[in-house]
């Protein structure tokens, strides 16, 4: 650990990569690294531009002055315990994240939560505005500060702002319930460039803009974005879809260990026909239930045979202190418990559930030695967990089954893709990537291999830092 200087690159994320995790037994704290995507993507760009991180390091109440770790600078933002219960699980997790995600679940709107959000993210402003050198760049990340980029232009309009929301940016009357509607789009309009991952959150975004600040439309620019004129400043808004370090993934799962340990893990199955696989945060957005659902009813009509056929289902456990997690993991839970008790045999389930984060060796193994990869959200930003799989299929093995309403979908359309909604179509296509001959599903994976090899987490970056340092000079 050392001090640390101001930087000429900031990222600005809810969570920092790492999270320190107190033992229950009373022995040291640990850093561990985060749950989810944003960090996975993220991590790899701020380590090849040697940029610092401000983020909240998971736990209450800890206090940490700025520091370098692993060759990373980091810049941890406390928060209260009441603040991660009304501003991280409240009016982000319980508010924004499910209005965002088509309100799969109801959102929850309350003012007290709401001033907190606004409280926090003032303080994600003040700390990055300590971190930034002059005329810095500063990328802001992420439903959790939406008010940043406007709280930091005020302190610093010397910097450079960018800002990227990894979740879906919903359409208009669902994004017009939201109380705080009008503050939540002018905090986003402090950045320089506004980014979401499909041209339609930008669409939404442009469409919301112009109609809560009354301002005139302008000229569609192309995929989905455009500009946005301030009268002072303009703010341009564009489509920039994440992807994965693919060619390190790639290179992973071809390591000899690796293999050995996908062969290893399947005759720890039984060596079934099939491996399907399921990777989540425990979360409602997932469809985790729909793919166990469409399973049990296959095994239940004899077109699938549970002396053939294994699920391995991995899921991280993700806000647990809120109670639709807490009923979403009682549901799940039942459900492996019923197909187990229905089609299992003593020693031998059909589904093999971890609750609990994987090491990233074993993930890639199971990611490699698994046939069907079952991606079944009911709304998803991105998923990297579609894309990761498709980087460990190289040799054209594997089959891919993946929502239509993950962001993913739009680039791997030569996946099985599914309405999750609809649960004959994910039958049918399970049915059909198990069945399937193999010199198609190889010609299929081939083509989604070089689809997420060519559009890596580097040229995503690329793409959205380009524009902004773009904009910025402007
Ligand atoms: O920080 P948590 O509350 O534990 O949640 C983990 C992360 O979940 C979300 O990830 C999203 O980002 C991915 C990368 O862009 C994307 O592929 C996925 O579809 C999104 O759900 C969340 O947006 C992050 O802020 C969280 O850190
Ligand atoms: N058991 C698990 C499940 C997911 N993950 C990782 O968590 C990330 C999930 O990202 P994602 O974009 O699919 O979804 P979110 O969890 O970010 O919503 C991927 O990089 C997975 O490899 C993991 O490390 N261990």
């Amino acid at each position: 650990m050392s001090e640390t200087t101001p930087n000429d690159f900031v990222v600005v994320a809810n969570r920092l990569p790492v999270d320190l995790e107190t033992s229950s037994d009373g022995g040291p704290p640990v850093w561990r690294r985060s749950p989810g995507g944003l960090v996975t993507a993220l991590e790899p760009v701020l380590r090849s531009t040697d940029g610092a991180w401000v983020g909240w390091p998971g736990t209450a109440d800890v206090d940490l002055a700025p520091f370098t770790e692993d060759g990373l600078t980091l810049h941890p933002v406390p928060l209260s315990e009441d603040e991660v219960t009304e501003y991280y699980e409240g009016f982000s997790n319980a508010t924004l994240w499910p209005l965002y995600h088509d309100a799969v679940v109801a959102p929850t709107f309350h003012r007290r939560w709401w001033s907190v959000y606004e409280r926090v993210n003032r303080r994600f402003a003040e700390a990055t505005a300590r971190a930034a050198a002059p005329g810095a760049t500063v990328w802001v990340h992420d439903y959790q500060l939406q008010l940043v980029p406007a709280m930091l232009r005020d302190l610093r309009p010397d910097l450079t702002i960018g800002f990227f929301l990894h979740i879906p940016f919903p359409p208009p009357e669902l994004f017009l319930q939201l109380p705080w509607r009008k503050e939540v789009i002018g905090g986003l309009l402090g950045a320089d460039l506004v980014g979401f991952h499909l041209p339609g959150g930008a669409e939404n975004f442009l469409y919301l803009a112009r109609r809560l600040f009354d301002l005139p439309a302008q000229p569609r620019g192309t995929a989905g974005g455009g500009f946005i004129d301030l009268g002072d400043r303009r703010v341009r808004v564009g489509a920039y879809p994440i992807s994965i370090d693919s060619g390190q993934l790639r290179s992973h799962s071809e390591e000899a260990a690796i293999r050995l340990r996908a062969k290893q893990i399947r005759s720890e199955l039984g060596d079934p026909e099939t491996v399907l696989l399921g990777v989540d945060r425990l979360d409602y957005t997932k469809g985790i239930n729909v793919r166990l659902e469409a399973l049990r009813e296959l095994l239940t009509d004899g077109t699938l045979d549970p002396e053939k056929v294994v699920m391995v289902q991995l899921a991280t456990p993700s806000r647990e202190r809120l109670s639709a997690y807490a009923q979403l993991r009682d549901d799940v839970e039942r459900e492996v418990g019923r197909i187990n008790g229905e089609f299992g045999e003593l020693g031998r389930p059909v589904v093999h559930y971890l609750h609990r984060p994987v090491d990233r060796d074993e993930l890639v193994a199971m990611y490699t030695g698994a046939d069907v990869m079952l991606v079944t959200p009911l709304r998803d930003g991105m998923n990297l967990v579609a894309k990761e799989y498709v980087a460990c299929h190289g040799d054209g093995s594997g089959s891919l089954v993946l929502s239509e309403f993950a962001g993913a979908a739009a680039e791997l359309r030569r996946a099985r893709l599914v309405n999750p909604h609809d649960l004959e179509d994910v039958k049918r296509a399970v049915v059909e990537a198990v069945n399937e001959d193999p010199a198609s599903a190889s010609r299929r994976m081939k083509s989604l291999h070089t689809q997420v090899m060519t559009h890596d987490v580097d040229r995503w970056a690329h793409s959205f830092l380009g524009d902004l340092t773009e904009q910025g000079r402007a």
